[in-house]
């Protein structure tokens, strides 16, 4: 293997798949995405911190089942990184003793070439993830606009490369950005944003948020729902809207899923994770945070203790068919015929499923009164139980 070969085998990266959680309105936007980036154009996702750019970036790129170049836009890159540079010396000697008493010596130093990862992405068709491009200056990203609509990248002289890159027909670049009044980024250049076709991502929808905390956390839908509505109106009501809330919702569930917190206004510790990252988010005193947050918290409390106090509407359930249950929850129930009886350590054990995919079967066979929960023990639902 070469050592360009090399190279371009360490800067590709692997996407891991089954990590992108798609709701119908983030499917929406990434049919959009990838109908441009199918038909030869540059896509540019732009939208406050946390809304999943990067994430839906990768995703897209994967679709388009092209090897993946990602950088990192940053304000002390030079064209250099962006191309390539000359890096370390090629010596070669020649020990010509043809005629045994002429020794003939060639000494050659000579420079060599190494492509950046847009250069490689441009030669060998591979899609280019430029991550918060806004983040380098602007002039640095002038040799992406010969790349773009005229197809050519142009390279220093003192390359040792013809001075002129033909882009290859598959490249592709996808670009994220945060709106310009983010600290630390550089206006955008028209001219490079004439050449792209710009994706504005807001805040992801209430769905979008739940099903990415269930997912990612694997708590349940009940908890992550209450964390999602709870962290979105303290933002509103605090204005600290500059970021989405989705970061603090994954943090919160993260803590509250790896140490069984369960996500209630009445709960000590849950109250002291949501302060405590939530807080420091907003630009109010300590105190002022903490009286709406707690005005908030004693809502929740009353809106769920009034809900639970109506009586229970009566509701005709359709039986849920086992065809129509997700490929882990099929797997779990199967296991659960087999053993009538196990509890959550022995599926895992038993199963080739994570935790968290573990327990978002269960809490939704047990939603769909497939299994009954009793102490620590799953058991298949028998119909005269219900
Ligand atoms: N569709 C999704 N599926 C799974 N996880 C997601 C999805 N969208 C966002 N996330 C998660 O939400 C978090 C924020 O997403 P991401 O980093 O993509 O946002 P961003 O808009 O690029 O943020 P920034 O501008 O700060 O870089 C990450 O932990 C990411 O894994």
């Amino acid at each position: 293997m070469t050592v360009a070969e090399t190279n371009t085998r360490r800067a590709v990266l692997r996407v891991r798949p089954g990590q992108f959680v798609a709701t119908p309105s983030i499917q929406q936007v990434a049919t959009r995405a990838l109908r441009y980036l199918q038909s030869g154009f540059s896509v540019h996702l732009c939208g406050p911190a946390g809304t999943g750019k990067t994430t839906l970036a990768m995703h897209l790129a994967n679709c388009l089942a092209r090897p993946i170049m990602l950088i990192f836009g940053d304000d002390d890159f030079t064209s250099s990184d962006l191309i390539g540079s000359q890096s370390g010396y090629t010596h070669k000697k020649l020990l010509d003793n043809y005629i045994h008493n002429v020794l003939k010596v060639e000494d050659e130093l000579k420079q060599n070439w190494v492509d950046s990862r847009l250069t490689m992405a441009c030669r060998e068709g591979f899609t280019l993830v430029y991550d918060e491009f806004n983040r380098s200056r602007p002039e640095v990203n002038n040799v992406l606009l010969s790349a773009l609509e005229e197809k050519i990248l142009t390279l220093p002289p003192s390359s040792n490369q013809p001075d002129y890159l033909q882009v290859h027909p598959e490249f592709r670049a996808i670009f994220t950005s945060n709106p310009e009044e983010y600290c630390g980024v550089h206006s955008t250049q028209d001219a490079l944003m004439d050449r792209l076709v710009t994706i504005n991502m807001p805040e992801p929808d209430e769905l979008t948020q739940t099903e990415i905390l269930v997912q990612k956390t694997g708590i349940s839908r009940e908890d992550a729902l209450l964390i999602v509505r709870l962290v979105k109106t303290f933002r509103l009501q605090t204005g600290a809207e500059k970021t989405s809330g989705l970061r603090s919702c994954l943090m919160i569930g993260k803590v509250c899923g790896e140490h069984e917190i369960v996500a209630k206004p009445s709960n000590a510790d849950f109250r002291d994770i949501c302060a405590d990252v939530l807080f420091s988010r907003t630009n109010l005193s300590l105190s002022e945070s903490s009286s709406i947050f707690w005005e908030l918290l004693n809502k929740i409390e009353a809106e769920t203790l009034n809900f639970s106090a109506e009586p229970p509407i009566p509701v005709v359930e359709e039986p849920v068919s086992l065809e129509n249950l997700v490929d882990h929850e099929q797997q779990i129930h199967k296991y659960l015929q087999e053993k009538q009886k196990a509890d959550f350590n022995e599926i895992h054990r038993a199963l080739n499923l994570s935790r968290s995919q573990i327990k978002v079967a269960l809490d939704s066979l047990v939603q769909k009164k497939l299994l009954n929960k009793q102490d620590r023990f799953f058991t298949l639902f028998e119909l005269n139980e219900s």
